[in-house]
């Protein structure tokens, strides 16, 4: 049995990965990943977040052992990829974002060609449960070319499941589905995670991120820019506001917390502060003491968007 040599920490870690493509026609060589170093913890759902064109897919596929990497490398479950490669296959399953199904197999047998890939024995095969998990147990026996668009991405999820991989990477997995495909995912990603499952998603929406995810990392022009818990890189987005209404009031404001600023908005007042340090209550406590009323109190929260704009916002380096 080959020995595992990352940290019981790590579903994936990845150091100095890089991916050129090679110059093919009139392109030239094009650096898709420029040295990317990241951990992403056991038990996580790690968000993989960035522009288009950054890289991700790119990371994913090698993950999926889909493309070659040029340098760099690659453990999955603490299996080096190079190394491993049967056992660092067998810890992931990827949800590819095209819909690769093979129209001439019902559900149930692609399910049963997927496991025979992996070597899964008979006795190990969960398809029944993976089918109804996925919401698929009454077209099992269909020829896939009849399954609707949502219905073959469902076949994809219950696809990457059937070797039961520590780590599930969802590539793009809500891009253009209906609510109730969105909801399933969600709910099984949730599910799937509680029973000890990592998660990898990539996906263009960020507050879905920002729901979803522990821990997010953004990359842009093939390099990492950050990797931090969902709650602190949101606390990088800046400030925080607090809208009050206090009626018909015109008087002063009593003084507040160092660091906040107050304006009148629209009849309210907004006040607002640095995120991090002072707390909302407190605010609120300065307010009441000094007879601020207060009909109606809401807040501003920065979000993802924020901080993906401002973090993705810097000129391509040279
Ligand atoms: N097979 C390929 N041959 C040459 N260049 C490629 C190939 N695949 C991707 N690229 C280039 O590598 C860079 C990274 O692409 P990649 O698809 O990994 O980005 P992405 O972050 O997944 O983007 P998207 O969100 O649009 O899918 C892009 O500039 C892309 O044009």
């Amino acid at each position: 049995m080959p020995k595992a040599f990352t940290p019981p920490d790590a579903a994936i870690r990845l150091t100095g990965l890089r991916k050129t493509y090679a110059a093919s026609g009139e392109a030239p060589a094009k650096e898709a990943l420029k040295g990317v170093d990241l951990v992403v913890p056991r038990g996580s759902i790690f968000g993989l977040l960035g522009p288009n064109g950054a890289g991700k897919s790119t990371l994913i596929n090698i993950l999926a052992g889909l493309v070659n990497k040029t340098a760099g490398r690659v453990e999955i479950w603490g299996f080096d990829q190079d190394v491993n490669p049967r056992q660092s296959r067998a810890a992931i399953g990827v949800m590819p974002q095209e819909l690769v199904i093979d129209p001439f197999l019902t559900p149930r047998a692609s399910l049963e060609v997927q496991a025979g890939l992996y070597a899964v024995p008979k006795a190990d095969r969960w398809t029944d449960e993976i089918l109804e998990l996925v919401g698929l147990s009454d077209q099992a026996n269909s020829y896939s070319r009849h399954l609707s668009g949502g219905m073959k991405r469902r076949l994809l999820l219950a696809k990457a499941l059937v070797h039961r991989p520590r780590i599930l990477v969802l590539d793009e997995p809500t891009a253009g589905v209906d609510i109730g495909l969105r909801d399933m995912l969600w709910t099984n990603v949730r599910k799937l995670n509680a029973q000890g499952m990592t998660v990898i998603l990539t996906t263009h929406y960020l507050q879905e991120a920002e729901e979803m995810c522990d821990e997010i990392a953004i990359i842009n022009y093939g390099a990492k820019i950050v990797q931090e818990p969902t709650g602190h890189l949101l606390a990088r987005a800046g400030s925080k506001t607090l809208l009050i209404d206090p009626g018909p009031w015109t008087g002063g404001l009593p003084p507040l917390p160092p660091g906040v600023e107050a304006q009148r908005r629209d009849g309210r007042i907004a006040l607002t502060w640095p995120m991090g340090g002072i707390e909302a209550h407190q605010v609120i406590d300065a307010l009441r003491q000094g007879g601020v009323p207060m009909i109606d109190v809401a807040t501003e929260e920065p979000d993802l968007e924020d901080v993906f704009l401002t973090l993705t916002r810097a000129p391509q380096p040279a």
